[in-house]
This record gives structure tokens, C-alpha cells and sequence, in this order.
């Protein structure tokens, strides 16, 4: 189990008037590296949360992004899912079809959701191995540092504890150094049973956005945006992209308590 990485210097955040102007600004920011990845490498991988992010996509759903995005290029993927069925309130795979993928022609084979009939060690191991064989066929790229697979675009969300995808303030998981893709059947937000990227996955990313609304969260970005060091430091601040970039989208409402918080 590896230390928990400790970054040295804030990440980059942009301070939004409301969730509305964030939207806006989230929806060019995906258009233009969808755009640049289509250009370099034929193909976009996006990662998903749940949650309140999947709202915060819609922007990307009106004009001028729904037609000029190459939607067939893009390969879908969620950061972390319950493990409930796919029709189920709590999926993330609902809640991002109903609010987002089915309003945009992504190839069906282009979206992994989990495989909702497995136990949650068995859906962890399947999602791994389709990574896995998601790297084989170039589709998803490697980490060239550390042999972990690296994502084009990783949207995260953060909940008021400052979990981010399915790992939890204080929970072992937070270590995990070895696996791609692992479960917890204990999460302490229901459900209980969720799999989740770990941080060397997700720290392996290209670019990650980190977006976050709402009073109920502004303690914990002030957190994890501190740069005091700590030795059991927030989820939200190991997001420590070893080659890649971070940003912080927030409003004012969840930058509340940082004293660098002029909006845009
Ligand atoms: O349970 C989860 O919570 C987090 C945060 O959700 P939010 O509604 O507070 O934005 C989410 O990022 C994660 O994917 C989800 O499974």
C-alpha cells in the first residue's frame, strides 16, 4: 500500500457566479479536448461520476456541442458504480443515460456500463478485465510511467465528506496501489455495494475535472484545496494527477470559504 500523495501546490480552480455559467464553461471545456483527441488519436475516452455531475453535462446537449461533437468517437466509462441493477434509482449508468447518453448518438459498444448480475467483486474483476482488454485494442491507452490506464477526460464530483468516485475520508481503499478496479461493500453513502477506479487510475488521467456545487461542500474544497500538509489528507485532495491536469470547477456557493474566490 502506497503512501497517500501529498501535493505541494494548489491545483487550478476557476470560480463560477453559478452553476449555470459552470455549465457552460464545462461544456466548451469537454468540446475542445473531444475535438483534440478525435484530431490525435481517433478517439475520446470520457469518465463518468454520478451524482450531481451528470446535470452539469447538459450544456453539451444544446447547440452548438450536440453537432459539432463527434459523438461516435467517444468511449464512455464510469469512475465508480452501485452495484444495483441498471434500471435501478441508484445506478450511475441511469442516471447518466436518462440525463445524458441517450440524448446523444454514442455507439451502444461504446459505453461500459458494469455487468449488474455479478457479486461486487465479480463486476469489479469483469470491469478490469475489459479495461484490460480495452488496452490491448488501443482503444484505452496506457500509462506509459506506470502501467496504469490513462483516460482522456475524468470528470469527478465530491460529496460533502469529500469522497470523490466510491472512496470514502478514512476508508483502506484510499491505499489501493495494486488493482484498477475495486469494490467496497461498506460504503457509508448508500448503497453499501459500489466498484470504484482507484487513485492510481485515476491519478493516471489526461486531464481531470474536479466539479463542485453548492454550500454543503464548501468546507470540504476549502480542504482539499489547502495546501497544509496532513498525513490522512481529504479523497478529494489525493486527486494528484502524476502527468496530467486537474481543475476545479466550482461556484461561489462551494468556494465560499477560500480566500482565492473571484468568479467568473
Ligand atoms: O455516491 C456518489 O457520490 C459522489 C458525489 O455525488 P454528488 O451528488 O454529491 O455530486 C459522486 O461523484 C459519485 O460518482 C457517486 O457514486
Amino acid at each position: 500500500m502506497a503512501e497517500a500523495s501529498i501535493r505541494s501546490e494548489k491545483p487550478r480552480h476557476i470560480v463560477f457566479k453559478g452553476e449555470e455559467e459552470l455549465s457552460k464553461s464545462l461544456a466548451k471545456y469537454t468540446a475542445d479536448l473531444s475535438e483534440k483527441f478525435v484530431r490525435e488519436r481517433g478517439a475520446f475516452t470520457v469518465v463518468l461520476s454520478g451524482g450531481s455531475l451528470i446535470k452539469s453535462l447538459r450544456k453539451l446537449l444544446e447547440a452548438p456541442y450536440v453537432d459539432s461533437i463527434e459523438w461516435a468517437r467517444w468511449h464512455v466509462f464510469w469512475v465508480d458504480e452501485r452495484v444495483v441493477k441498471k434500471d435501478h434509482p441508484d445506478s450511475n449508468y441511469k442516471l447518466a443515460f436518462d440525463g445524458f447518453l441517450s440524448k446523444v448518438p454514442i455507439p451502444p459498444g461504446h459505453v461500459y456500463a458494469i455487468n449488474d448480475a455479478l457479486s461486487p467483486e465479480g463486476a469489479a474483476d469483469d470491469y478490469e478485465a475489459c479495461l484490460r482488454q480495452l488496452v490491448k485494442t488501443e482503444v484505452v491507452k496506457l500509462s506509459k510511467g506506470n502501467g496504469f490506464p490513462k483516460f482522456d477526460l475524468m470528470f469527478l464530483g465530491m460529496g460533502p465528506d469529500g469522497h470523490v468516485a466510491s472512496l470514502f475520508p478514512g476508508h483502506p481503499l484510499v491505499k489501493e496501489n495494486q488493482r484498477w478496479v475495486t469494490f467496497i461493500k461498506d460504503s457509508p453513502k448508500p448503497p453499501p455495494q459500489r466498484i470504484t477506479f482507484t487513485f492510481p487510475v485515476i491519478n493516471s488521467s489526461s486531464y481531470i475535472v474536479q466539479v463542485v456545487c453548492g454550500s454543503n461542500k464548501a468546507a470540504a474544497v476549502h480542504n482539499a484545496l489547502g495546501t497544509e500538509k496532513t498525513s490522512d489528507p481529504l479523497p478529494a485532495a489525493m486527486v494528484t494527477p502524476r502527468d496530467g491536469e486537474l481543475t476545479w470547477f466550482l461556484d461561489e456557493a462551494a468556494a465560499s470559504l477560500l480566500r482565492d474566490k473571484a468568479s467568473l
